[in-house]
């Protein structure tokens, strides 16, 4: 694994649409600018393979973030940073994906993005579907989303950019 100093799995987690991916990406593309091994794990990505046979129960969900969280040890093991960008919704799922890594290796960030903001973005126009009742158990929606109690950041989207995300988060890296 990386230096248990600093996060060698990052665990990106909010609501569809709070801005993950977007984050996910830029950190990786600022690791990668400072010559660090680093690989984007998307909930999305995940879904069309590893997870292919998962729907959106809570049960396939814990299991979806049991397979990324085994997926990330394993890439850290081989000293490549991990950035997670998954739903995550249930506490205890995120719990023990951060047990699999030693202290300090782990770090939660929270997207808080209001769920009116997610709405109305809705790049893949899920909340509008959801609205008409096209689809449900839609997280924010009709489907629970449990709030981190302790994440290591917490950033709402629609007050911070891109920029001052990666500085708060790397500021600790060399
Ligand atoms: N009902 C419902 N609820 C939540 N998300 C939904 C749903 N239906 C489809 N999607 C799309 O699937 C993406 C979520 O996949 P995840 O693997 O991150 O979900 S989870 O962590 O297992 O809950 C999620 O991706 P993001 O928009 O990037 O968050 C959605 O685009
Ligand atoms: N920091 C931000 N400020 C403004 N818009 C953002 C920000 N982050 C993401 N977005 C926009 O929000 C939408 C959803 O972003 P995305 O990263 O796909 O979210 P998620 O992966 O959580 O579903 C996209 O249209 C994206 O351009």
């Amino acid at each position: 694994m990386a230096s248990p100093a600093t996060p060698s799995c990052y665990w990106i987690t909010g609501l569809p649409a709070a801005g993950k991916t977007t984050l996910g990406r830029a950190l990786v593309s600022e690791l990668t600018k400072r010559q660090l091994q680093s690989f984007l794990l998307d909930g999305d990505e995940l879904r069309r393979g590893l997870s292919a046979d998962l729907g959106l129960s809570d049960k396939d969900r814990a299991e979806n973030i049991r397979r990324a969280g085994e997926v990330a040890r394993l890439m850290a093991s081989a000293r490549i940073r991990v950035v997670c960008a998954f739903v995550s919704p249930f506490a205890a799922d995120r719990q023990r994906v951060r047990a699999l890594f030693p202290h300090g290796a782990f770090a939660e960030i929270y997207l808080s993005t209001p769920l009116d903001v997610c709405a109305g973005r809705d790049p893949k126009g899920l909340y509008a579907k959801a609205r008409r009742g096209e689809i449900s158990a839609l997280t924010g929606f009709d489907a629970p989303y449990e709030v981190p109690a302790a994440p290591e950041f917490e950033f709402d989207t629609s007050r911070t950019s891109v920029d001052d995300m990666l500085v708060r988060i790397l500021g600790r890296e060399a």
